[in-house]
Formats: C-alpha cells, sequence, structure tokens
C-alpha cells in the first residue's frame, strides 16, 4: 500500500482517513474504493447489511488485516507503515472480544493493565475505576463466562479503555443486546465522546447511527453508497408527508377540498400532505388550519427515516419497509 503525507495538510485533523481502500478474498472484491475521512472527537457511523463489508474496514483501519490497495491513517499514523502507532493509539471491541470467559472481570481488567506496561498500583487503580464507571463492582469477582451479554459488552469497553486510547473500534456493539442494554451502550458511547474519544462505529442499526453518529456512512457493493449526517441521508429519499385525522366528516371535507396534492383516505377521514416536515412547512399549514377555522383531531408527521434511506440505497427489498409515523 503506498504510503504518503498528503493528509497532512488537510484541515482540521482527521482521527482517521482512507483514500482507495480495497479488499478482496479470492475472487471477491469485498472493498471496492472506500474512501473515509472523520474529525477527530466524532461518531461515525458505518451502516450496511450482513456481510457488506463493515467488520473488513474495521479490520484494516485497526491493522488486524491488509488492505490490497489504498491507503489509510490512523491517529496521524499509517496503517502499513506504523501499525504500532495506530495500535497504540486506538481500542477495538466488538465482533471479535478480549474478554477471557474463564477469569473474573476484575482478572480480565488486571490482565489489560499488565499488557499497557501499568504498574501493579497504577492497574489496581485504574481496574476499580473502571470496573465502578460501567457498573461493574459487585460482578467483578465473578468468571466473566457468567455474565450477560449486556455486561460482556460493558467488560470489553472498560478492557479498551485501560489503554486510554483516543479512537474506538466499535464493531457492532449492541447487536444481540436487549432494548436497556442498548441504551446503556449507547449512554457510554456518548460518555466516551464528551471525553474526546473519536468513535468508529459499525452498526446494522439504523436508529443506533441516527442516536449516536455525527455522520453516516452506508456501504453497499463494496462501495460507499452515501455519507453525510442522518438528516443529509434523510434528505435523499422522498416520502415526507404531514397526516391530518379529523372526527368531524364536515372538518374532513372542507380541509379535503380546500387543499390541494392531498391524497384522501375517506374511509379513516384523514389527508395526507405532501411536505419536508421542516417547522417553515408546518407553520404554514397550520397557520392556513387556524386562518380557515378548520380543526384536525391529529397532526402526524412522517419524515423518511433511516430505515427509508437504507432500502434505497442497499435494495433491501426482502425487508419490512414500512413508513413510520412520528407525533410531533
Ligand atoms: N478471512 C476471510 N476469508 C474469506 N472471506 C472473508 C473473510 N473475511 C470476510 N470475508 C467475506 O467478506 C465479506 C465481508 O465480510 P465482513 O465481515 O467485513 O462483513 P460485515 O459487513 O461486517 O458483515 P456482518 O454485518 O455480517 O458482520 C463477506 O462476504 C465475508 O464472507
Amino acid at each position: 500500500m503506498p504510503t504518503s503525507r498528503q493528509d497532512d495538510v488537510r484541515t482540521p485533523p482527521a482521527a482517521v482517513s482512507a483514500l482507495g481502500l480495497r479488499k478482496s478474498y479470492g475472487d471477491k472484491t469485498v472493498l471496492d474504493g472506500i474512501d473515509l475521512r472523520i474529525p477527530a472527537g466524532s461518531v461515525f457511523a458505518l451502516l450496511g447489511p450482513n456481510g457488506a463489508g463493515k467488520t473488513t474496514v474495521v479490520k484494516i483501519l485497526s491493522t488486524l488485516v491488509t488492505a490490497d490497495g489504498g491507503q489509510a491513517q490512523v491517529a496521524g499514523h499509517d496503517v502499513t507503515a506504523s501499525p504500532h502507532g495506530v495500535r497504540a493509539a486506538i481500542g477495538v471491541t466488538g465482533q471479535f472480544s478480549a474478554v477471557d470467559g474463564l477469569i473474573t472481570g476484575e482478572e480480565n481488567m488486571l490482565l489489560m493493565a499488565d499488557l499497557h506496561h501499568l504498574s501493579k498500583r497504577e492497574g489496581r487503580r485504574v481496574t476499580a475505576e473502571l470496573l465502578e464507571r460501567f457498573d461493574l463492582v459487585e460482578a467483578s469477582k465473578k468468571p466473566a463466562s457468567t455474565y450477560s451479554g449486556g455486561m460482556k459488552r460493558r467488560l470489553d469497553i472498560a478492557m479498551t479503555l485501560v489503554g486510554d486510547p483516543r479512537i474506538i473500534f466499535l464493531d457492532e456493539p449492541t447487536t444481540g443486546l436487549d432494548p436497556r442494554s442498548r441504551h446503556n451502550m449507547w449512554q457510554i458511547i456518548r460518555e466516551l465522546v464528551s471525553d474526546g474519544v473519536t468513535v468508529f462505529l459499525t452498526t446494522q442499526y439504523l436508529e443506533e447511527a441516527d442516536q449516536l453518529a455525527d455522520r453516516i456512512a452506508v456501504l453497499n457493493d463494496g462501495k460507499i453508497a452515501a455519507e453525510g449526517t442522518a438528516e443529509e441521508l434523510k434528505r435523499l429519499v422522498p416520502g415526507g408527508h404531514v397526516r391530518l385525522r379529523f372526527s368531524d366528516p364536515t372538518a374532513y371535507r372542507s380541509a379535503a377540498l380546500a387543499l390541494r396534492e392531498v391524497h384522501r383516505d375517506d374511509e379513516a377521514l384523514s389527508l395526507q400532505i405532501p411536505s419536508d416536515g421542516s417547522q417553515r412547512e408546518l407553520r404554514s399549514l397550520l397557520d392556513w388550519l387556524d386562518s380557515t377555522g378548520i380543526e384536525a383531531d391529529e397532526l402526524t408527521v412522517h419524515t423518511p427515516d433511516l430505515d427509508d434511506v437504507f432500502f434505497a440505497l442497499t435494495g433491501g427489498g426482502d425487508m419490512n419497509n414500512q413508513p413510520k409515523e412520528a407525533v410531533r
């Protein structure tokens, strides 16, 4: 892989940057030219269906596998020329967890402290602090194999933090977790970011990317199909609308007659009005309702969500793609 210092002139500094990353296994091209730029201190989510190559990207950036082409820098180090520099700056958790189930949570942590050459005293201090922070004090003397999925993930992240990494790769951090554990994990990730850590997240959960990420890239067919903030991605797909529901048939009919370009549902007494869901459009609709004295019983806004974007970009026609309604 060629190395280049050209990225150094870019501002602000990127925690992770990649240009033209390529990877094939046999005759299967997994990554077909991936470009990334992740500003320090931000959360980046790589979204993609099963087998899209998300883990492969994480493995290349964390120096666990070598790319066939392109270049990547992590924390200012080239992944090929300076893998040790990369490894010293990053933490990786996820599908290839470092947790040893045979020893206790505390022993796992102390082992990690040893690997990072912390003194015994410092190792014990950091371990106690992280066990407390991740709510694992009670379980700390039990073998990690007895931990729930959520506890194992928390221990995994706690172990990663022993080395005080500035960049963390979280490969599907909440896959298989129940909703409460998933929300706990989201809170943990937000706290990491507020400490200035850069987070590179892979996920199949669109809501997770929506909740956490500053920028999201959708990986499909070995390429980045789209990249942007959640809002930018949602604007890529049409389908936003406001729905007005009435209980009074007269009010319904008046509104239906007055409003043009609406989709009528005479049975449900509801009208669907194309809208981008912006404050401006909602205000003008509400002002119009007020001025005409028409009273709707319910107003719901549907803005395209990341599910819509994901399916539009990845062509996942076999999955459930029902519009979601958000009552505002
Ligand atoms: N060591 C390997 N040898 C051969 N093929 C591999 C290897 N590692 C990954 N692949 C293939 O590369 C493709 C991408 O795999 P990868 O694990 O990166 O996808 P992913 O997006 O992380 O998927 P998932 O969401 O299912 O974890 C898959 O088709 C996988 O079978």
